[in-house]
């Protein structure tokens, strides 16, 4: 049977995949579990639900950091590991990568797959704010002006596009994992009181931070620190709302300056049609209400935000002969210094 074509957007927080054959999207964690240093005892969503759970000869790794590859083997022991159970051998591959990060760590992209067992026919790249922005319906060659900011799980990647290329692009360090540990970070602080991260990603996602409510609580388990003992104890939304403060202050910062400096008439153009927030972070409810207000520029979500680059490189995969030439390989001219 000939190769398939597959999309992967590789995240820090959840892996997603792109299946051209089945013509389906599936998703897992970016976790893999070894046992004793040696062994792959879990991938995926099984690696996380053993996450501060497992037993001390069992370890697990996140080896995406801040939207980079930062253990390679681990990844790829990761990726070959789940695309096994499909038809992946002699496959070809389009990746989403972020823009502002070195060719070294863009080249790691394409390595990764193109050096596995995969043994891939071709592997390309495709920029993710263009990904994301054809997810999000946009006409990517005819636009004038348009923002993406997508808030993933370790980075939010601000993305300006016009007439089918990038124009400006920063990718911020954080996402949702840092605002989980800054959630982990206050209620020690203040209550004197351990709880995980699993645990803090729960309240983030519960409670309506960008509502007016001040009165919601949640009942949560985790360690009193002072008697060392397991306990459930009340948390506010007040609280959880001051952690997430400074890193939202820093978003919108991130935002502001970047609209200082495009040029102006992509920024009439943009001013007419918006920000676009995509990544999983987007799922906050009233974020976009939020930033709207505090960047003066309207903004909009998608259906399903977290999906939005795979729904592009499905696009992209599905069309080629319109966007095939967004995409491009590592071994073409530009890169091959690299080699
Ligand atoms: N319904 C939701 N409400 C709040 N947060 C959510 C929701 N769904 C997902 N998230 C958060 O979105 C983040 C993951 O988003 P996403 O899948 O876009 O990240 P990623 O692509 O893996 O990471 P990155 O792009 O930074 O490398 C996680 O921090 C998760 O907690």
């Amino acid at each position: 049977m000939a190769g398939n074509i597959y999309g992967l957007d590789l995240g820090t927080y959840e892996i997603k995949v792109y299946d051209e054959r089945k013509d389906e999207i599936w998703k897992e964690k970016s976790a893999i579990a070894t046992k004793n240093q040696t062994e792959i005892f879990a991938v995926g969503d099984e690696a996380y639900a053993m996450y501060e759970k497992a037993p001390q000869n069992i370890e697990v790794l996140f080896p995406m950091q801040g939207g980079v590859i930062a253990r390679f083997c681990d990844m790829q022991n990761l990726l070959e590991n789940l695309l096994r159970k499909r038809q992946f051998f002699g496959s070809e591959y389009v990746i989403a990568i972020p823009t502002d990060i070195t060719e070294v760590e863009k080249r790691a992209f394409y390595d990764l797959v193109y050096h596995s067992s995969a043994r891939a026919k071709s592997v390309s790249v495709v920029e993710r704010g263009i990904a994301d922005a054809i997810g999000c319906k946009i006409d990517v060659y005819q636009t004038g002006g348009v923002m993406i900011l997508n808030m993933g799980g370790g980075t939010m990647e601000l993305s300006v596009l016009a007439y089918g290329g990038i124009v400006m692009n920063r990718l911020l360090k954080f996402g949702g994992e840092q605002f989980d540990q800054e959630i982990i970070n206050l209620v020690r602080r203040n209550r004197d009181f351990l709880i995980g991260r699993k645990t803090a990603e729960q309240l983030r996602r519960t409670f309506g931070i960008f509502s007016e409510d001040t009165k919601s609580k949640m009942q949560i388990a985790g360690r009193n620190l002072i008697l060392g003992l397991p306990q459930r104890t009340d948390i506010s939304i007040g609280l959880v709302r001051a952690a997430l403060k400074e890193q939202m202050d820093d978003c919108v910062d991130a935002i502001q300056t970047m609209i200082q400096r495009i040029p102006p008439d992509v920024l009439r153009e943009l001013k007419k049609n918006g920000i676009y927030l995509t990544g999983g972070m987007a799922n906050l409810r009233g974020i976009a209400e939020y930033l709207e207000e505090s960047v003066g520029v309207r903004v909009s979500t998608v259906d399903y935000p977290e999906l939005c680059s795979m729904n592009g490189l499905r696009e992209i995969i599905q069309d080629k002969k319109r966007y095939g030439r967004l995409t491009y390989s590592m071994l073409d001219k530009g890169y091959r210094w690299l080699e």
